[in-house]
């Protein structure tokens, strides 16, 4: 065959008929896989490298960590976001448990003693901690008494494993470690003269102090390593809370904030560009029959289109809209939205195209671009065809593919889109289900992208198919596949 041959439009559109690869092999061109063995301790919270992939793990707790100066509020914020999160298992660890005890000699000039300088902690205990309480497992917390300066030698807190851990006290961003290991960090704001008569008061009723010591271990020691080592890891806080415990609004935000995390796929969390459409026992029930393998082409079609259209509705909100006011036939004034009218579609052919009559159910007269991604020869190489709007750079893309795999074909048409000018953050990929390892690859490229799926898989196995997944979408659409 000559290479003009070759490079033929129907040529390629031939070969394209046989077994699809929604994924395209990659024939090592698959960037490595996402590590699972790097030491935890090493790992940021959002480190994408996190090995998130399997949905049937116990999922990781959220951690939220939250910091402030003494008697800002961090204990009375904690109680409050404990309280609305009643219908969460949620864990609080103090970091003042973690305070190594004094020794005799130590006690016996505990005025000179700096309860508020980061040595006086047990650091790598308290890291060992979170990490255990993260990894799924109960961990003996030690009880540590203001008074006399010391741990319970006795006794300890068994905390149980939890959907939220949340770690307070005045250093919990000092250390890289700990911090790393938080989902998200609180810094409970207040004012120093406020602060100063709160732990007054409290220091004398709560922790058998006198009014001279209180002062004097303020002026010492408190204020000055809140200068030097609470005030300036505030800059790692997400969210900074003025007025403590007072702030209902902030709570409030927060608690949302983690219940929607908490009903997120840890993928989502890692990367908030990527969106799982809410799942419901429909969306469910509809996985159940396009994944079974003895379903009748009739029923795989019917049910796919369903999942379909609800992918494609759930990506149309991710697009810009204006304010618009109608008229109601009552005479009354209806404040709405007008569509992104600057849209098209493109499907990477052959199962993107399952989705176009979606798409122009949804969107009266969309125009669809396609995109042809082919595997030339065992080498690597890949031939592109592309037909798309000319106008197409000023356009909002969605994307279609009904299985993200690998991601290196998502990549490529990516790649081509961006070439044609289309600003990353305009393209919006749709598709049913996705492998972790895609969601990875596409995500780390191309950060600012939205992707939309109505369910994220297992893994990919040995020869990138997705897993459980569906077999080969375009060949069970199309009838292909015997
Ligand atoms: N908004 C508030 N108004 C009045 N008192 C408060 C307020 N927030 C906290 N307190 C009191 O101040 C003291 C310190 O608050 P706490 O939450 O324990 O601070 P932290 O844990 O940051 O040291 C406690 O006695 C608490 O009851
Ligand atoms: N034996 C101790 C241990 C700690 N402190 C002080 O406690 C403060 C931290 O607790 P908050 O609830 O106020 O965050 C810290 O500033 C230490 O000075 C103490 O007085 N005695
Ligand atoms: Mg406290």
């Amino acid at each position: 065959m000559k290479p003009e041959e070759t490079n033929s439009i129907g040529y390629v559109m031939e070969k394209a008929l046989g077994p699809h690869f929604s994924g395209f092999r990659p024939d090592g061109l698959l960037s490595s896989p996402p590590s699972s063995t790097a030491s935890p301790s090493h790992r940021s919270a959002s480190d994408s490298s996190l090995a998130l992939s399997d949905s049937n793990a116990p999922k990781q707790p959220f951690v939220i960590g939250v910091s402030g100066g003494t008697a800002s509020g961090k204990t009375t914020v904690c109680d409050m976001i404990i309280q609305q999160l009643h219908d969460h298992r949620v864990v609080l660890v103090n970091q003042d448990s973690f305070y190594r005890g004094l020794t005799p000699e130590e006690s016996k000039r505990v005025h000179e003693y700096n309860f508020d300088h980061p040595d006086a902690f047990d650091t790598e205990q308290l890291l060992d901690c979170v990490q255990k309480l993260r990894s799924g497992h109960s961990y003996q917390v030690p009880i540590y008494d203001f008074k006399n300066h010391r741990r319970s030698s006795e006794s300890f807190r068994q905390v149980n494993a939890s959907d939220v851990i949340i770690l307070e006290g005045i250093l919990v961003f000092h250390d890289q470690h700990v911090r790393n290991l938080m989902n998200m960090k609180i810094f409970v704001d207040a004012d120093a003269d406020v602060r100063l008569a709160r732990r007054i008061r409290r220091d004398i009723v709560e922790r058998g102090r006198g009014i001279n010591s209180v002062l004097e271990q303020y002026a010492k020691f408190v204020k000055p390593a809140f200068d030097n080592f609470v005030l300036p890891s505030k800059k790692y806080a997400d969210v900074i809370i003025p007025r403590g415990g007072e702030n209902h609004v902030a709570i409030d935000l927060i608690v949302q904030h983690i219940h929607t995390k908490l009903g997120q796929h840890d993928l989502c969390k890692i990367y908030p560009n990527v969106y799982v459409i809410q799942s419901t026992f429909q969306i469910r029930g509809m996985h159940t029959l396009i994944r079974d393998k003895e379903i009748s082409k009739h029923d795989f079609v019917f049910y796919s289109d369903r999942l379909i259209r609800l992918v494609v509705e759930h990506g149309l909100g991710y697009l810009p809209f204006t304010e618009k006011q109608v008229v109601t036939p009552t005479g009354s004034v209806y404040t709405g939205v007008d569509f992104c009218k600057k849209l098209c579609g493109v499907s990477i052919i052959r199962s993107g195209e399952s989705m176009e009559n979606a798409l122009r159910a949804c969107c009266k007269g969309i125009k669809i671009g396609k995109i042809l991604i082919h595997r030339d020869g065992d080498n690597g190489k890949q031939l592109i065809y592309e037909k798309l709007p000319k106008d197409i750079s000023e356009r909002h893309v969605l994307l279609l593919d009904p299985v993200l795999a690998t991601g290196n074909s998502a990549n490529h048409a990516i790649e081509l889109l961006i070439q044609k000018g289309v600003p990353e953050s305009h393209i919006i990929f749709l598709n049913l289900i996705s492998a972790p390892e895609g969601i990875h690859c596409v995500c780390k490229r191309f950060p600012s992208l939205k992707i939309v799926t109505s369910e994220i898989d297992v893994a990919l196995n040995e020869e990138f198919r997705v897993i459980p997944g569906m077999g080969e979408f375009g060949d069970r659409y199309f009838g292909t596949d015997d």
